[in-house]
C-alpha cells in the first residue's frame, strides 16, 4: 500500500521511521545547490550582458535566478498561494485524484509516488499539465476555487518566460537563428506542472523533501513560498529561479550543465514550490546542436530519443552519472 500523504493529517509530532534517511543520505552529508546562485536580469538594455550572464551561470551552476522577467509578482504569488490552498484542502478532496500511476495527470501523490516505496520522502505533489493549455484545462481540479485562474495566468507568463531563456541561450551557445529549441521538437513536451508541498518537518536532520537530482527535461522554472529549503539564499521576490536539465547538457555538448538539487525540510513552516518543467516531445531525436562540436571531433553524447532517455532516467532514479553514462560516446 502506498504512503498517507502527509499533508492529509495533522501535523506530525516525530518523524515515521519510513522517512528517516541513513545517516550517509542525510541532509547535512548531501551537496547544496548554491551558496547565492547569480541573478538574471532580464530587463536590461545591453542584450550580449544578459546573454553573458546566462552563458557563465549555465556553465558553472546549472541554476540561476531571473529578475524583470516579465511576469507580475501578483501572477507568481497567486499561483503559488493557490498551491498552498489546495494542499490545505481536506484529505477526500485530494485523494480524489490520488494516483500513483506516473502517467496520470492531473495527479496528487506523496514522495515519489511509486506503489511500493520503502525509504520516503517528505513531501506531497500535485502534478499538473499546463501546456497545451486546451488539452489539459478541462481536467484542472475544481478546488481550490482559486487554480483554475492562478493557471490560466501562470500557464502562458511561464511558458514565456522559458521560451524566451532558451533563445537567450541559444545565441550565447552560437546556434544559427536563435530558435534551436522552439522550433524542433525539443520543447514540443507537454509542460507539466510539480506544485510541491513539503510539511513542516519536526527533525529536519533526518529527512529529505527531495534527494539531490537533475531534472531529465530542458529547462525548469520555479516559485515558491519563501520558506527555505532549496536554495541556500532565498531568490529575490519576485524571482524566478531556473535550473537547465540533462537535454540541455546534451544539445549544448557539455557547454551548460544541468544543475543538481535537493530539498530539506523545515521545522517550523510548510514549503511549497511550483515547479514547470519544459521538455522535449518523447519521440524527438536529442543530439548536439550543429556548432556545438568541434570539427573532427564526437559529440559527448550519441543521439536518443527523449522516450530512450526518460526510461534509463526513471530505472537510476536521477542519479546523474549513471543515467549520463548510458548515453555516452565512447572512443
Ligand atoms: O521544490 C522545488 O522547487 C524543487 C522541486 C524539484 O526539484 C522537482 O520537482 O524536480
Ligand atoms: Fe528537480
Amino acid at each position: 500500500m502506498a504512503a498517507e500523504p502527509l499533508s492529509n493529517g495533522a501535523a506530525h509530532k516525530s518523524v515515521p521511521e519510513a522517512y528517516v534517511f541513513p545517516a550517509d543520505k542525510r541532509p547535512g552529508s548531501s551537496p547544496s545547490c548554491a551558496g547565492a546562485i547569480p541573478v538574471v536580469d532580464l530587463g536590461g538594455d545591453d542584450p550580449d550582458r544578459i546573454v553573458k550572464q546566462i552563458m557563465d551561470a549555465g556553465r558553472e551552476f546549472g541554476f540561476f535566478q531571473v529578475i524583470n522577467h516579465g511576469v507580475p509578482e501578483q501572477v507568481i504569488t497567486s499561483m503559488v498561494a493557490s498551491a498552498e490552498e489546495f494542499f490545505r484542502l481536506p484529505a477526500e478532496e485530494k485523494m480524489a485524484l490520488y494516483s500513483t500511476d506516473s502517467k496520470k495527470l492531473p495527479r496528487f501523490h506523496t514522495s515519489l509516488g511509486y506503489e511500493e516505496e520503502k525509504l520516503l520522502y517528505w513531501r506531497d505533489c500535485l502534478k499538473l499539465g499546463i501546456y497545451p493549455t486546451e488539452q489539459f484545462r478541462q481536467n484542472w481540479p475544481d478546488k481550490p476555487a482559486s487554480l483554475r485562474a492562478a493557471l490560466e495566468a501562470y500557464a502562458p507568463a511561464v511558458r514565456a518566460v522559458a521560451l524566451h531563456l532558451l533563445r537567450l541561450t541559444a545565441a550565447g551557445l552560437g546556434l544559427d537563428g536563435g530558435d534551436h529549441f522552439e522550433d524542433g521538437d525539443l520543447t514540443a513536451g507537454p509542460v507539466v506542472v510539480n506544485a510541491n508541498h513539503y510539511a513542516a518537518c519536526p527533525d529536519p536532520s533526518l529527512t529529505l523533501g527531495l534527494a539531490p537530482h537533475c531534472d531529465p527535461n530542458v529547462v525548469t522554472v520555479h516559485a515558491d513560498n519563501g520558506v527555505p529549503g532549496w536554495v541556500d539564499v532565498a531568490p529575490a521576490p519576485g524571482a524566478l529561479v531556473v535550473n537547465f536539465g540533462h537535454q540541455m547538457e546534451v544539445v549544448s555538448n557539455g557547454a551548460m550543465r544541468a544543475g543538481e538539487h535537493r530539498v530539506v525540510t523545515d521545522a517550523r513552516a510548510a514549503r511549497t514550490s511550483v515547479a514547470a518543467f519544459f521538455m522535449p516531445a518523447m519521440g524527438c531525436a536529442v543530439a548536439a546542436a550543429p556548432g556545438t562540436v568541434a570539427a573532427g571531433e564526437k559529440p559527448l553524447f550519441r543521439t536518443f530519443t527523449y522516450q530512450e532517455f526518460m526510461a534509463a532516467y526513471t530505472e537510476v532514479v536521477g542519479d546523474r552519472d549513471a543515467v549520463l553514462a548510458r548515453f555516452q560516446n565512447k572512443d
